[in-house]
């Protein structure tokens, strides 16, 4: 009996499944979730005192790498004056201004406490600026665990394999448009049929909860195109990729070089630096919509609190270009490698790129996954046994296929080296998986 495992069985015996968030339960690939107690750099370590690679990286918010020094010295700074004050702060103004010298489309900000906040309120908020009551969303896409973005969600549904949510009531349901991504036919179809109920159009900015998926030629910009010709707004999640995807996010690799800006966008993940903050910024007029200007309420006893907003100042300071070009060449050197040894055994796959993200696929051959279906038809069965080989190896992947593997600046090459001399197995192992 490992530490992990008695920790495991006390914790389900105190919380449904014994997770607070369910992709952490190993359901996908079995086994017993590890129980991290201590994370440094790329590395991650379990309470058994075994140190594994870290791809998952927090799901995202380390791109620094853990306990990056910046970080932890402001955010001991930050707690010697006091852990919430429940009143306004100069350093939320200090990481809005970082925000907008990134992303000058967000004209303002609101901060909340997580990405599932941000984008309930940016529906919320397009509904009441627009008078219109439809949301349109793509399958696949992730959003939070909001009511009305829950049908064909991703992430954890889609590890699990359902559908939508139950408690989520029919007529809640009845207002969001569930169309296949990258086929923006289906969005035109969309706005001629209820082009005048519809308030938003929401979309990952790449989306990478299904794994990962490379937004066609011109598709994000023809939600722009389709939603402004129509006066909706665009809701450019980018909660996973911001500020991850580069320094402004995946709108600074698409949207900055086109020439098109979102409505709005909503943050998570990387502008907290690993404690929870999100927010969601863009047009004044919009914003502007929001209480105490507007009439669209939102609110947060937490919100801005002052220990979250110094790790993400410290974080976004410290992510300098030469952070990107680190996790950019260890992202294509990794793929390039995964790829290869797969091939190696004969594995048909296809390894997913969007920007500095990735993950792979099984049996999708030269085709690739372009939407929801292609991602649901793979051959999930081939992953379990990569992963825990990948496991045994020291190498900490994310448990389920249908997420991205994150790296960080602090993947360094004995941290790679790692990775690369433990895909051999893992490869064999996916080739001799059966369904
Ligand atoms: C694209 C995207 N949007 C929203 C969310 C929700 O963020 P949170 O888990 O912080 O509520 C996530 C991840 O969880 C995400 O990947
Ligand atoms: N896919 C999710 C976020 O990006 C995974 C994090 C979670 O829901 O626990």
């Amino acid at each position: 009996m490992t530490s992990s495992q008695e920790l495991f069985d006390r914790a389900k015996t105190l919380m449904p499944g014994g997770v607070n968030s369910p992709v952490r339960a190993f359901g996908q690939v079995g086994g017993t979730p590890r129980f991290m107690v201590d994370a440094k750099g790329p590395y991650i370590t379990d309470a058994d005192g075994r140190e594994y690679v870290d791809l998952v990286c927090s799901w995202g918010p380390a791109l620094l790498g853990h306990s990056h020094p910046d970080v932890l010295a402001a955010v001991h700074a930050a707690v010697d004056h006091g852990l919430s004050f429940g009143a306004s702060t100069p350093a939320e103004s200090e990481l809005a201004m970082l925000v907008k010298g990134r992303v000058p489309g967000v004209e303002h900000l609101r901060m909340v406490s997580t990405g599932t906040e941000a984008t309930m309120t940016a529906v919320r908020l397009a509904r009441g600026y627009t008078g219109r009551d439809l949301i349109v969303k793509f399958a696949g896409c992730y959003h939070g665990h909001l009511d009305s973005l829950l049908a064909a969600a991703g992430s954890g549904l889609a590890t699990l394999a359902l559908p939508g949510s139950a408690g989520v009531t029919a007529a809640t349901a009845a207002q969001t448009l569930v169309l296949p991504y990258n086929d923006l036919a289906a969005v035109e179809a969309a706005f001629a049929a209820h082009g005048e109920r519809i308030a938003a159009v929401i979309t990952e900015a790449a989306p990478a909860n299904m794994g990962v998926v490379t937004p066609g030629e011109g598709f994000n910009a023809g939600l722009s195109r389709i939603t402004t010709a129509h006066g909706a707004l665009l809701i450019f999640d980018e909660v996973l990729t911001g500020f991850r995807t580069g320094p402004a996010g995946y709108w600074g690799l698409t949207g900055a070089e086109e020439g098109w800006t979102p409505d709005l966008f909503t943050f998570g993940k990387v502008i907290g630096g690993g404690l929870p903050t999100a927010a969601l910024g863009g047009r004044l007029d919009v914003m502007d919509y929001l209480a105490p200007l507007g009439p669209v309420y939102q609110a947060g006893t937490l919100s801005g609190n002052p220990v979250a907003m110094a790790a993400g100042v410290a974080t976004l300071t410290a992510a300098t270009s030469s952070v990107y070009e680190i996790v950019d060449a260890r992202s294509l050197e990794l793929s390039a490698a995964l790829s290869t040894a797969l091939a190696a055994e004969g594995v048909d796959h296809s390894v997913q790129r969007a920007g500095n993200l990735f993950s792979v696929a099984f049996g999708t051959g030269a085709h690739g996954v372009h939407n929801y279906d292609d991602a649901q038809a793979q051959e999930v069965f081939r992953y379990a046994p990569f992963f825990h080989s990948m496991l045994d190896s020291g190498v900490y992947l994310p448990p389920s296929v249908f997420e991205a593997w994150f790296l960080s600046g602090a993947h360094d090459d004995a941290a790679m080296n790692r990775i690369f001399e433990a895909l051999p197995a893992a490869a064999k192992a996916a080739a001799s998986a059966t369904s």
